[in-house]
């Protein structure tokens, strides 16, 4: 049922090579101690203080080194090198507690070739049939720390920390007020005695919330969820325990009495019985490449797990192949953890700038030495506000922790508080633009945001939002990026957007960057100018988006633009009006009200009108089914059709064309005598169109069946 970790080291081909001869040098001594020097350290300010000053990337690297040191000179592997422990010994604020079995830590894979020779080693060991026989229970590896529960009769009588291995730190006070943790197992097959591992977490969220309490307090935030985890845990007083809404997932078993079970899977199956929380994720595959499948798909979905989690752990599932392949000193062989790219990594802040943005919010941000997270290199990370920044409590001249989690936006989790040394500086928020000098201020009166009111003519707001208005979603002006708005800008080419249909060759040319050495206009200036000549027909719904209304979005702009027609419906439009398109909120049917009522921005759709631009509603293009489903008499004529023409309009857009009125499927067109079949429809309460109606429906486009439902109500 054990598995004894013996004192083998595994031995690779070239340690063995090395093995046979190779003394130490003097260099390697000296590397060696410093390497195992810095281990030791960052184990005690990782373990005992919950306090990291290096990043688990660096960490592992160091490690790394040590160990690829003593494969090269294994005199250099002594019992007490940090290679051949699995944690630093117990800190005296707890009682020290001997675990009834050894708590092990586990080897890593950072490649698929590190984990194909980890199951290699394993199937030449004991041969294919039988490590497929057992099978390759993969789990996610919890971002946590562990814990040792001891169950005597059901009862939970001790919980330690790891600690070396042998000893950990009583924290059983503390485990007591852990809501998942069952003081009691339930069930009538409970074992005489079950030690049972497992890993305390913190969600993200609880993480991200205890963060923010305790800079508010002005207490030290910790660097990430594994550390306010171990943090929450080693404390002196439960009752702070108690209010960390720390979690648990049981993840093995050390010593047992009185069960037995063929498989670790079997194991999970028992402890979920008695009431203990297993993991759900965890899934029992034959094949590497079934593990593979796992691996991968929580790479992708490692977000959506409930806990923070840093790989996946691949241990083989029969209890009989555990005990045959052993352990190490440190870690067993029948386990191995295959690590995700890190997404935490520390940094050096720089310094903290602001940026002006379209609306005129000046944010901060933080201006990083750049390093590699979660595969791309990031040297920038906003930081919202001034009270973010004193929320994340960092200092310019701060090592910071880095944290770029898949897709999301890298974001700044805290300072590394023990790595100060006097020189960082505090953060202030600048009270004048730094692109125009106006003095800032919040728009509202106790806003976290605070703003340039310069809204015309500051040059960070003005080029912003004619980077806007270039973009594809808006009147998409290729030629206009960045250069191009920074020259029109600094050669004074435009007050205002307004001016933008306004600039002809002889502006352009006055601008360097548009000029050849002989004095004409460049090619890519002649593009702009056609551009421009393009963007003049672009349909109102992408001139509502390129006016930089807040809250006017690609989403409700054709809407809008189709409800009004053209920009001087929507421009006398007040909230009410606005508020029936639907998707218009209050919000931003207000935004809209306010925005026209600015004379200057109200000069910005006369300049560009007067420069022949149209901002009129686009024809809908209509689909070809939309009216399936509906059924039409034509009777007598519609101006501007025949009755062919109009029976030829409804067909060629799904519609049926019926001889007969009927209440149920009948939708009526009318002409201008009507007949009798006009008769039996309004007796019938069938809808009834006239020319108009008609023509409405067949605009209607998707939503034709709701518009003739609704003409059918006056009907
Ligand atoms: N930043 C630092 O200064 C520093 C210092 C020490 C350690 N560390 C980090 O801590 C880690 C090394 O610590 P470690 O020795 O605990 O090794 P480990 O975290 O790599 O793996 C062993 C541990 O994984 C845990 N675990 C989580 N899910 C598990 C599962 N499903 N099955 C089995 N075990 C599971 C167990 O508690 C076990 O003790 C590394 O990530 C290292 O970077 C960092
Ligand atoms: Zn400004």
């Amino acid at each position: 049922m054990s598995q004894t970790p013996d004192q083998t080291p595994e031995l690779s081909e070239e340690t063995a090579r090395a093995a046979a001869g190779a003394e130490p040098t003097a260099e390697a001594r000296q590397r060696h101690a410093e390497l195992s020097e810095a281990i030791d350290q960052a184990r005690w300010r990782y373990y005992v203080l919950d306090q990291p000053t290096m990043s688990d990337a660096e960490f592992d690297k160091t490690l790394r080194e040590l160990e690829s040191l003593e494969a090269e000179f294994p005199g250099l592997r002594t019992p007490d090198s940090p290679t051949q422990k699995v944690g630093p010994p117990p800190s005296s604020t707890f009682a020290a507690v001997q675990h009834p079995q050894r708590l092990l830590s586990l080897d890593n894979a950072f490649s698929a070739e590190e984990l194909d020779r980890w199951a290699q080693r394993a199937i030449r060991e004991l041969g294919q049939q039988q490590i497929e026989k057992s099978g390759f229970l993969c789990e996610l590896k919890i971002d946590g720390l562990a814990i040792d529960l001891v169950y005597e009769g059901g009862k939970l009588v001790r919980a330690a920390t790891r600690g070396d291995g042998r000893v950990g730190e009583d924290v059983t006070d503390n485990v007591k007020t852990i809501k998942p943790i069952p003081q009691w197992l339930t069930g009538d097959d409970l074992p005489a005695l079950l030690e049972v591992r497992g890993e305390v977490f913190l969600s993200v969220e609880s993480f991200e919330k205890l963060n923010e309490s305790l800079v508010a307090d002005g207490k030290a935030p910790f660097a990430n969820p594994r550390n306010s985890a171990a943090g929450s845990l080693r404390q002196k007083d439960p009752r702070i325990t108690a209010s960390r809404n720390l979690g648990f997932i049981a993840h093995g078993i050390g010593a047992v009495e009185g069960f037995e079970a063929d498989r670790l899977s079997q194991v999970y199956d028992g402890l979920a019985r008695w009431g203990l929380p297993v993991s759900s994720h965890t899934k029992l595959c034959t094949t590497l490449d079934e593990v593979w499948d796992y691996i991968g798909y929580f790479g992708e979905h490692r977000h959506s797990v409930e806990h923070e989690l840093d790989g996946v752990v691949i241990k083989l599932d029969q209890r009989t192949v555990q005990d045959q392949l052993g352990s190490t000193s440190r870690a067993p062989r029948w386990a191995i953890a295959y690590k995700y790219p890190p997404e935490e990594v520390n940094t050096k802040l720089l310094d903290i700038k602001v940026n002006v943005g379209r609306t005129g919010r000046v944010t901060p941000y933080g201006e990083m030495e750049p390093v590699v997270v979660a595969g791309s290199t990031v040297g920038f990370a906003t930081l919202h506000n001034a009270s973010e920044v004193k929320r994340k409590g960092v200092l310019i001249g701060d090592t910071i922790v880095l944290r770029k989690a898949g897709d999301v936006i890298p974001e700044i989790v805290g300072p590394v508080v023990e790595l100060r040394d006097g020189s960082e500086t505090e953060f202030e928020m600048p009270t004048h633009c730094p692109a125009c000098g106006t003095e800032l201020r919040p728009e509202q009166e106790g806003d976290a945001d605070i703003r340039c009111p310069n809204t015309r003519s500051c040059p960070a707001q003005l080029r912003e939002r004619l980077f806007h208005l270039a973009g594809r979603s808006a009147l998409d002006i290729e030629m206009l990026g960045g250069q191009a708005a920074g020259a029109l800008l600094d050669n004074e080419l435009l007050t205002d957007e307004g001016d933008l249909f306004d600039l002809d060759a002889d502006k352009l040319v006055q601008a360097e960057l548009f000029r050849t050495k002989a004095g004409n206009l460049t090619a890519n200036a002649r593009k702009l100018l056609d551009n421009l000549d393009e963007a003049k027909q672009r349909p109102l719904d992408r001139f509502l988006i390129a006016l930089s209304i807040r809250h006017l979005g690609p989403g409700v702009a054709p809407d809008l633009a189709d409800a009004f027609g053209d920009i001087d419906k929507i421009a006398a439009a007040d909230v009410e009006a606005l508020t029936e398109v639907e998707g218009v909120g209050p919000t931003l049917a207000q935004a809209i009200v306010d925005w026209f009522a600015v004379d200057w921005h109200r000069d910005i759709v006369t300049k560009w009108k007067a420069a022949g631009v149209q901002m009129v509603a686009e024809e809908r293009e209509l689909g070809e089914q939309t009216l399936a489903g509906l059924t039409f008499v034509v009777t007598g004529t519609i101006s501007g059709y025949t009755r062919d023409s109009a029976a030829e309009a409804i067909t060629s857009r799904g519609g049926k064309v019926s001889g007969s009125v009927s209440k149920k499927t009948a939708y009526v067109v009318v002409g201008e005598s009507p007949g009798s079949k006009y008769d039996k429809a309004v007796s019938l309460k069938v809808p009834v169109l006239d020319a108009e109606g008609f023509e409405v429906l067949l605009n209607a486009g998707p939503d034709a069946a709701s518009e003739v439902a609704r003409i059918g109500e006056d009907a």
